[in-house]
């Protein structure tokens, strides 16, 4: 994606020194960072997961306004190997499914705030940044986004896991719709894969908030927006608060470049729109709940995969 600010106090790994690349050349085209109007109402997210914690009657109801996935996941309290994070997972339709009762109980404890919040965030900066990535693909995104398929995701890296020590709170990966906005608390973690020098991570600063592309929008732009890898590092003892939109094409869209391609080649499948956004978001759901630890691979399935990879190979058939 173009144009990114880009401040000096960012890191890389390795140092900047061993790399001839500027910080700028290692994220151009990878992220914008915005400056949103409307903030995340970060003491109401903190309210709200510590209630569900201590309130597991609580936590139990919302989950069942959900049962298919469950809605708040504490999955590291008891998995040292899994993301060491708690997540609440919600969206326009869960939020739908979620009886009266439940809202009223949990209004006080932050949920309407963060409902709102998300809201808003959708009424203020969605159409904006479709259209900036209509421009860098050369192909009109918004007949393909026309129901807006979203999530909204709060994460709570917790020192309070199954391992306190791990550095691990979200491991690498590509988010699978169209673009990711993510606002941070203000502590660092968040890390991003220079695109053009992959194993390069870029240390994002924790009051930075960030757009970044997934998959969807490399396969519908003909790989001219790219897809970014990221991650998160815990820094041990220290809790550290994000919220994410996820937007994504509609459910029933087939996967394949709205025009003709660049520099890239795609499989069979994709150039034939054999794949729509349903199965791809399933089979990558699959992935990043094992990460998380919220799926237990059926007897066969390798491990050892990574979604990454896995997905590439379904992308780019090699
Ligand atoms: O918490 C963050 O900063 C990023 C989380 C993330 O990348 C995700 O949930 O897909
Ligand atoms: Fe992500």
């Amino acid at each position: 994606m173009a144009s990114v600010s880009l401040q000096n106090t960012i890191n890389t790994t390795p140092s900047p020194t061993s790399n001839p690349l500027t910080i700028t050349d290692l994220l151009n085209d990878a992220i914008v960072l915005i400056n949103p109007t409307v903030k995340p109402p970060f003491s109401s997210i903190r309210k709200l997961f510590d209630h569900l914690r201590s309130n597991p009657n609580d936590a139990s109801a919302l989950n069942n306004a959900y049962p298919k996935r469950g809605i708040f996941k504490s999955a590291a309290i008891k998995n040292g190997l899994s993301d060491q994070k708690f997540t609440i997972d919600l969206s326009p339709t869960r939020d739908s499914l979620i009886p009266e009762s439940i809202r009223s109980t949990l209004a006080p404890h932050g949920m309407e705030d963060i409902l709102a919040f998300f809201n808003n965030t959708v009424d203020t900066h969605v159409s904006s940044i479709l259209s900036s990535l209509s421009k860098i693909a050369g192909a009109d995104f918004s007949p393909s986004h026309s129901k807006l398929n979203m999530n909204f995701r709060l994460c709570d890296y917790n020192p309070m896991t199954a391992d306190p020590t791990s550095t691990n709170g979200c491991g690498e990966h590509t988010d699978y719709g169209t673009f990711s906005i993510i606002f941070q608390d203000g502590t660092p973690g968040l890390e991003v894969e220079a695109p053009y020098a992959p194993g390069t991570w870029v240390q994002i600063p924790g009051d930075a908030t960030v757009v970044l592309a997934g998959w969807c929008a490399l396969i519908l732009s003909g790989g001219r927006v790219c897809a970014v890898r990221h991650r998160v590092r815990r820094i041990p003892g220290v809790r550290r608060l994000s919220a994410v939109l996820f937007v994504a094409p509609d459910l029933e869209v087939k996967l394949k470049p709205l025009r003709e391609v660049g520099d890239v080649v795609f499989s069979k499948e994709i150039m034939e729109g054999g794949i729509d956004v349903e199965w791809f978001k399933d089979v990558m759901g699959k992935r990043w709940r094992w990460r998380e630890g919220n799926l237990e691979l059926a007897k066969g399935e390798d491990e050892r995969v990574v979604q990454d990879e896995e997905i590439k190979k379904l992308i780019f058939g090699c």
